[in-house]
């Protein structure tokens, strides 16, 4: 054989067999972890499904082709599998709210977020919100918590109220002319109140003249990454293969992000000019003693994007559900009214946020419209770094008679999570769990029913809470004791149904059916 058929014939062979040694590597590793996860692993005594506890595949084929349906699969795996059920190779879900003071632990237990779910946040990736290290967290957290405390939101309330008025003004003139969106301008007040907070002026969309332009559009195009990004983080890079798809999006996204990096770097010059804004959330922030990286442009652009999401769609969806049940059932409506109608002055003026959460009735409602809005519906995980957890509880499997024990060890540095849209569905808690009931809040002496709030994850529980509660609070109580003064008597639904409120997937939030067009109303 002469030299050069010698090497063309390994230049033939040679790729050949690179592709044979590279696609027998990969499956022979996919093999060996499919075999470790079902047999050695430290979570193989959790029952589930073979494939979910093996694969990811699973959770992809439900949350990423068939979108947002993860939780729904989980549910069934429940029913048939007990409490707790292992739903990918390294993540539990529990359905048992006695557990819950454990996994959402507070105080010194250490609870990390798992990478998985945090790779889903892509665009906040360095916000409060999204950070994976326990110790991290309490740190950035100590540095916004002030903020929301009960007295700062108190000292807030004269704002909150007057925008509150204004957007009930602005629903009784836009909304005669046609039908609107209410979640949409719901979302213009939490939008104003967030961001006048947070940047010392208000963007202004209650004031503009109609419903547009407004968060929610930019908002949802981040949201309907998450899954994407959670089983793709590099796309977060991938600047030129995701242009197509954000092109799309960018003018909404834009707005969004556009305008927050703006007051973002707005509050930084202001601080290298010598302006001080101290009475703002970023404005403070800079001042604080917070590390320099902590304060980078990026990193304040992070907790700010994050901020407005949390503190806008979820007001707004829960007085979306709120308005839903009110305007369809006459009875809920007049005993509202009633009620709300005692405590205002002779000039018809509202009494204090602290005055209105006294009133029963009231607040029956708002925690009957937070249950059935879910806030975060999709599961939302810990992970406890320095302790085993040890669960006991019992059981009944479906289609039996008998409870059975259910005894486990949860292993230290394992993802555990439960979902709101589940564990607001425990028919031993909330009984005719789909009806929206606000008598079930009640005692027999008309008081608050405390011990329900244990089973309520709408804020979710222990160190990474909401931070945002008792401003939520504010604006619910506020703005929904306004609407049924003056709005209510006169809107009503609109090509509405209860399809339009109702859990059906989650990208995070709760969404009702595809085909649905929104929560939408007219004054008459
Ligand atoms: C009805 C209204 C609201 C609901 C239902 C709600 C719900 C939630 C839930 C369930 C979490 C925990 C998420 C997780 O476990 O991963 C959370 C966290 C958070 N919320 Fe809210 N939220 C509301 C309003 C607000 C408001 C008004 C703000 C504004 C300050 C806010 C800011 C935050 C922040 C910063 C976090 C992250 C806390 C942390 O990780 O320590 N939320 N919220």
């Amino acid at each position: 054989m002469s030299f050069h058929k010698a090497i063309s014939h390994v230049m033939d062979y040679l790729p050949k067999s690179y592709l044979f040694i590279f696609t027998s590597t990969l499956v022979g590793y996919q093999i060996f972890k499919l075999t470790y996860n079902l047999f050695f692993h430290p979570l193989r005594h959790i029952p589930g499904p073979k494939l979910a506890a093996a694969t990811y595949l699973e959770e992809f084929y439900y949350d990423v082709v068939l979108y947002g349906r993860y939780t729904n699969r989980i549910k069934e795996m429940h029913e048939q599998y007990g409490p707790l059920v292992r739903i990918s190779p390294d993540e539990i879900h529990c359905n048992d709210s006695l557990f819950i003071d454990e996994i959402y632990a507070g105080g010194n237990r250490k609870r990390d977020k798992p990478i998985h779910q945090v790779r889903g946040s892509g665009t906040v990736q360095q916000a409060l919100f999204s950070t994976i290290n326990h110790d991290v967290h309490r740190m950035r957290r100590s540095a916004l918590s002030r903020f929301f405390s009960r007295a700062q939101v108190t000292q807030l309330e004269p704002k909150i109220h007057k925008l509150a008025e204004r957007l009930c003004d602005k629903i009784l003139v836009v909304g005669k002319k046609d039908p609107f969106d209410v979640t949409t301008a719901y979302s213009l007040l939490s939008s104003d109140v967030i961001s006048g907070y947070c940047f010392g002026e208000s963007i202004g969309l209650v004031a503009q003249k109609s419903w547009e332009p407004n968060f929610r559009k930019g908002l949802y195009a981040l949201l309907n990454m998450m899954y994407y990004l959670r089983f793709f983080p590099l796309l977060r890079y991938m600047g030129l293969v995701m242009a197509p798809f954000t092109k799309v999006l960018s003018a909404d996204v834009e707005f969004l992000i556009g305008t927050i990096h703006v007051d973002i770097k707005q509050a930084k010059e202001d601080k290298e000019a010598g302006i001080i804004n101290e009475k703002t959330v970023f404005g403070s922030l800079i001042e604080s003693t917070l590390p320099p990286n902590e304060k980078s442009v990026q990193r304040l652009s992070d907790e700010a994007i994050a901020l407005f999401i949390a503190a806008t769609e979820t007001i707004s969806w829960a007085l979306s559900v709120i308005t839903y049940h009110v305007l369809t059932r006459a009875e809920i409506l007049e005993k509202l009214t009633a009620e709300v109608s005692q405590v205002v002055d002779d000039k018809g003026e509202l009494p204090s946020w602290a005055a209105l959460e006294k009133l029963p009735y009231l607040g029956a409602v708002i925690y009957e419209g937070l249950r059935l809005s879910y806030g975060v519906a999709s599961r939302t995980s810990r992970v406890p770094t320095g302790e085993d957890l040890v669960y006991c509880g019992d059981w009944t499997p479906k289609g039996s008679k008998t409870s059975t024990r259910a005894e486990y060890v949860i292993p230290r540095g394992y993802a555990i999570g439960m979902s709101s849209a589940i564990t607001h569905h425990d028919e031993s808690i909330f009984p005719d769990s789909h009806s929206f009931l606000p008598e079930r809040w009640l005692d027999e002496r008309n008081q608050h029913r405390k011990e329900l709030d244990r089973s309520l994850l709408s804020f979710s529980k222990g160190s990474r809470t909401c931070i945002g509660v008792n401003l939520a609070h504010c604006e619910l109580y506020t703005l929904l004791s306004l609407l049924t003064l003056r709005v209510f008597p006169r809107m009503k639904v609109y090509e509405t149904t209860e399809s339009d409120v109702t859990y059906d997937h989650d990208i995070f939030n709760p969404l009702p059916v595809k085909t649905s067009k929104g929560v939408r109303a007219i004054i008459v």
